[in-house]
């Protein structure tokens, strides 16, 4: 018997950042739909001191598993991508950059198009899965993150597209979700919760805004230190917990020649480390897939061990048999993974997972390669330009918005001692503002620096630059003209010191009020 899955998913590749997609016709809210099942790819890890025979090969892009001591048995799995990883002086061998170029290239270019993405790492522990992510600085999200910035730039310097990008990076252990970015003294445990339009978040999760991949990399680095491990006899250092790094992007750009109407649209890719798999098969007491078979078969509930990955597999199943099966419910509030990873999973997402095996293990790697059979098999409908991605800002207006907020705000605080809430909000104005402002003067700069460039009286346009942007900052009062000068070094700070804990210090630390 052969489990094979013969598909091809159109390919993606191009030129698809969202600067061009526009210019082309397609604008934001026109909700262009993409149908793709969720990409499977796989990937075998170097063989180790204690790993026994070699069973897995991937000659023609196929994965081949002979089973132990019977050379002709053997089972055959096709997905849209092996990477042949045994041995690093093999000639096949499919490295770090390799692994990046497939993946992760493509799913930036997705970010930057505007749609929300997702990788997900599975397999059981020590197959490779966080050397893919992270590896050694230069895993997927590394390498992501470096490239985002470039990418970023030239939207900027190409089509005037101003780019904000934050990160978060939490993690899943036990059910409960910990914000590894959180400092030691913040509470890290926290809940999902659903907004208006039904999509869960993780409420009170701290986001950081990042300018640059060396501040990527200092977050990178906190939240690592921060994730649960531990060592088995598997891996020295095992990850029992699931960890989600999450990129979100706004991209912006004026929509009309008096520079006031902005065009938002924000986008997220999460990077999802599952735990090791094989504790999803010991909740059920002995090392059988639960796609054995039929595939209809499934996990137990009420793991305690991981919840999370038994209900992930449970609805993996229901997710690829609902062209068959219409209006299944799909448990996803069942567990914390599955509750907070629903679009990505089934939804409104180009999703990916990456199947690492591991070249020795016959079970772990059969209950692996079937996990990402029924995976293959899902499809998701990814909109671009839906629900509230995409929005028109007007910058004037916001600005008469904020004043009227902030003299609110002034009169709460008058009356009333700390109050979290009421600073949170001012930040939330403040930095809308903030922002729609640093980016209007970036543009202008850069209409009047590209004139300058064909040669014109430089000092005329100097001038004239000079005078535009006292034209920009003689509308708004002091304080704000200077905030709107260092915007984006002040704007990091504030918002990691409100992050790290609200005290009046700040109030006077700042003088915003
Ligand atoms: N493709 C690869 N090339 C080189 N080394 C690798 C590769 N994949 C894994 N390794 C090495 O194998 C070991 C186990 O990998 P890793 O820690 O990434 O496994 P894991 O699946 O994340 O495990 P866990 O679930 O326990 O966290 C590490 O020492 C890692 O450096």
């Amino acid at each position: 018997m052969s489990d094979t899955s013969k598909r091809q998913l159109p390919s993606e590749s191009g030129s698809l950042h969202v600067a061009k997609q526009r210019k082309s016709g397609s604008r934001p809210g026109s909700n262009d739909k993409h149908l793709g099942n969720i990409k499977v790819m796989v990937r075998v890890r170097p063989t180790g001191a204690k790993d026994a025979e070699n069973i897995v090969k991937m000659p023609d892009n196929r994965t081949v598993v002979l089973e132990p001591k019977k050379s002709l048995s053997s089972k055959q799995f096709q997905f849209d991508r092996c990477f042949w990883s045994c041995n690093r002086d093999d000639p096949n061998y499919a490295s770090q950059d390799d692994t990046y170029e497939t993946l992760g290239r493509e799913m930036l270019q997705n970010l930057l198009m505007g749609f929300n993405s997702c990788i997900l790492a599975y397999g059981q522990t020590g197959s490779g899965k966080t050397y893919t992510m992270m590896g050694d600085n230069d895993g997927l999200i590394p390498k992501t993150c470096r490239e985002l910035f470039t990418s970023t730039d030239a939207l900027f310097e190409e089509h005037q597209v101003g780019v904000s990008v934050k990160v978060s990076f939490f993690e899943i252990y036990q059910e409960q979700v910990y914000d590894l970015l959180a400092l030691s003294n913040h509470n890290p445990k926290l809940k999902i919760r659903e907004g208006q339009d039904k999509s869960p978040f993780v409420d009170g999760l701290t986001h950081y805004k990042v300018e640059s991949y060396e501040e990527v990399e200092k977050f990178l680095e906190r939240g690592n230190s921060n994730r649960t491990t531990a060592s088995t006899s598997m891996n020295m250092q095992s990850s029992r917990s699931h960890s989600v790094f999450t990129i979100s992007v706004t991209q912006e750009r004026f929509i009309d020649d008096t520079l006031t109407k902005c065009e938002q649209l924000t986008s997220h890719l999460r990077l999802v480390d599952l735990a090791g798999s094989e504790r999803a098969s010991a909740t059920l007491g002995n090392t059988e897939s639960p796609f054995k078979g039929n595939g209809n078969a499934r996990f137990k509930e009420g793991s305690q061990i991981n919840k999370s990955l038994t209900t992930l597999g449970r609805i993996l199943t229901l997710l690829s048999q609902r062209k068959e099966q219409k209006n299944v419910m799909i448990p996803y509030r069942e567990s914390a993974l599955t509750w907070i990873l629903k679009e990505s999973i089934g939804g409104n997402s180009k999703t990916a997972m990456i199947a690492c095996i591991s070249p020795s293990d016959y079970d772990e790697t059969l209950s692996t390669l079937r996990y990402a059979t029924v995976t293959s098999q899902i499809e998701n409908v990814a909109s671009l330009g839906a629900g509230e991605s995409t929005r028109t800002v007007d910058i004037d207006d916001v600005v008469q918005r904020y004043e009227v907020e902030k003299a609110k705000l002034l009169e709460t605080l008058a009356k009333d001692d700390t109050k979290r809430r009421t600073l949170e909000n001012y930040m939330r104005w403040n930095e809308e503002y903030l922002l729609g402002l640093s980016f209007r003067m970036k543009a202008q700069t850069r209409r009047h620096l590209k004139s300058a460039e064909f040669g014109d009286n430089c000092s005329a346009m100097l001038e004239q630059l000079y005078a535009s942007m006292r034209r920009i900052m003689d509308n708004f009062n002091e304080q704000v003209a200077l905030k709107v000068m260092e915007a984006e070094s002040s704007l990091t700070e504030m918002t990691v010191d409100i992050q790290n804990g609200v005290s009046w210090d700040l109030v006077e630390k700042y003088g915003v009020f």
